[in-house]
């Protein structure tokens, strides 16, 4: 049993964008954070990325053992690095997501981990949700909830990730508990960086396009973006989740442009994917909060504070770590879970019901 009251839990994400694993500590008692502690970073060798596109859309069953050990070895290796944590909340490396069928696939067993760390872990966030019907994404939103209270918001804000994937949490903090009606609504945008990525990766051989340098020189071709607004995706309500690779046609979109041209559109494209989010929230939010690599891009910061009526700043200026979010919200989730509370909800992931997704594993 968890003690009672305020642990340290210590998280690890291993996101879409496949860069590394984030891990970070935080004092919390599953409802409020009390403070933020070390934080760590294992970036995978080129090689070990390699393992683990190739293991993109796989499932269990499928032959993963090198991926598999790239997974935990690494996170071994980064949360190793950290003393002090009393729990783990460990989420593994999505390879495939497709909740309405065959359900969702984070890599990595938390019992491995629990074992070689020596200290319990809890793992497999995302399945019971998917199992009541939801979504199983974004799961987030219950610690933009609490990171919300502890900035001390006092109207409506929104948590904007840009990561591969983009997700927003629309909280209104006068809720005191994440999973009351109102309190929360939660969706995944549609794609961020994962395109911009795959784009000069393939073309130029870069992992990014760095400071958005390539999107500067370029002009956005209205047509492609018009095409792209057109997709199903954005007329769907929330809540609703996206697989790394679900937009990867996209990129087809700007084949005959530039590569500045084609970068400048791509931002774009996720940049408006933001806005027709926004629509959907039950008030306009009185902030945006950007979380994710995507707040290092100038064009695309630039982009949505064009397109949006409320300040867009990065998650430093209300002083959170926008680098670490996602791994301190598995540790804040884990603690959660082990205290028996939701982690999700009908407006985070269209479950029927909140629920507490995870599983917990001890040292034997
Ligand atoms: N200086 C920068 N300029 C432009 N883009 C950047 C910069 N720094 C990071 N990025 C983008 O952010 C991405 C990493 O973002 P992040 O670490 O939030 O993704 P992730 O956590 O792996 O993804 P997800 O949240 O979808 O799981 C990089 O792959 C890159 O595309
Ligand atoms: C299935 C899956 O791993 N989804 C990720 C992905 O990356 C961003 C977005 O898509 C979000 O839905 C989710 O991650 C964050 C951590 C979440 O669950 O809130």
């Amino acid at each position: 049993m968890l003690k009672a009251g305020r642990v340290k839990a210590l998280g690890a994400m291993s996101g879409t964008s496949l860069d590394g694993v984030d891990v970070a500590l935080i004092e919390t008692d599953g409802e409020q954070i009390f403070g933020f502690g070390a934080t760590g970073y294992r970036p995978y060798s080129a090689d070990e990325r390699a393992v683990l596109r190739a293991a993109l859309g796989k499932w269990p069953g499928d032959d993963l053992d090198r991926a598999r050990t790239v997974v935990e070895n690494a996170h071994v290796a980064a949360l190793s690095t950290i003393e002090g944590a009393e729990i783990i909340g460990f989420h593994g490396q999505t390879l495939a997501h497709d909740p309405r069928g065959r359900g969702t696939h984070q890599l990595g067993d938390g019992a491995v981990l629990a074992q070689q760390l020596g200290l319990p872990v809890v793992w497999d966030f995302r399945s019971a949700d998917v199992r009541l019907g939801g979504e199983g994404a974004p799961l987030a939103p219950f610690f933009h909830h609490a990171c919300a209270r502890y900035i001390g918001a006092t109207e409506p804000v929104s948590f904007l990730n840009l990561g591969g994937v983009g997700n927003l949490t629309w909280i209104d903090p006068r809720h005191t508990r994440p999973e009351e009606p109102g309190a929360l609504l939660a969706f995944d945008t549609g794609p961020a960086n994962a395109p911009i990525n795959d784009l000069v990766q393939k073309r130029l051989g870069l992992d990014c396009d760095h400071d958005g340098a390539l999107a500067r020189r370029g002009r956005v071709e209205n047509g492609a973006l018009e095409l792209f607004l057109d997709d199903p995706w954005f007329y769907r309500m929330p809540p609703k989740s996206l697989d790394r690779d679900a937009f990867s046609d996209m990129i087809g979109l700007v084949c005959e442009l530039s590569d500045a041209d084609a970068a400048a559109t791509l931002t774009a494209m996720a940049a408006a994917a933001v806005f027709r989010g926004i629509e959907h929230c039950p008030s306009p939010p009185a902030r945006v909060l950007v979380t994710g690599g995507g707040r290092r891009n100038p064009v695309m910061m630039q982009m949505l504070g064009a397109a949006l009526d409320c300040p867009v700043l990065p998650v430093e200026d209300v002083g959170l770590d926008g680098d670490m979010l996602e791994a301190q919200a598995f540790a804040y989730l884990a603690v959660r879970v082990a205290r028996g509370l939701p982690t999700s909800c009908t407006a985070t992931t269209g479950v029927r019901a909140a629920v507490g997704g995870g599983e917990i594993s001890r040292p034997r």
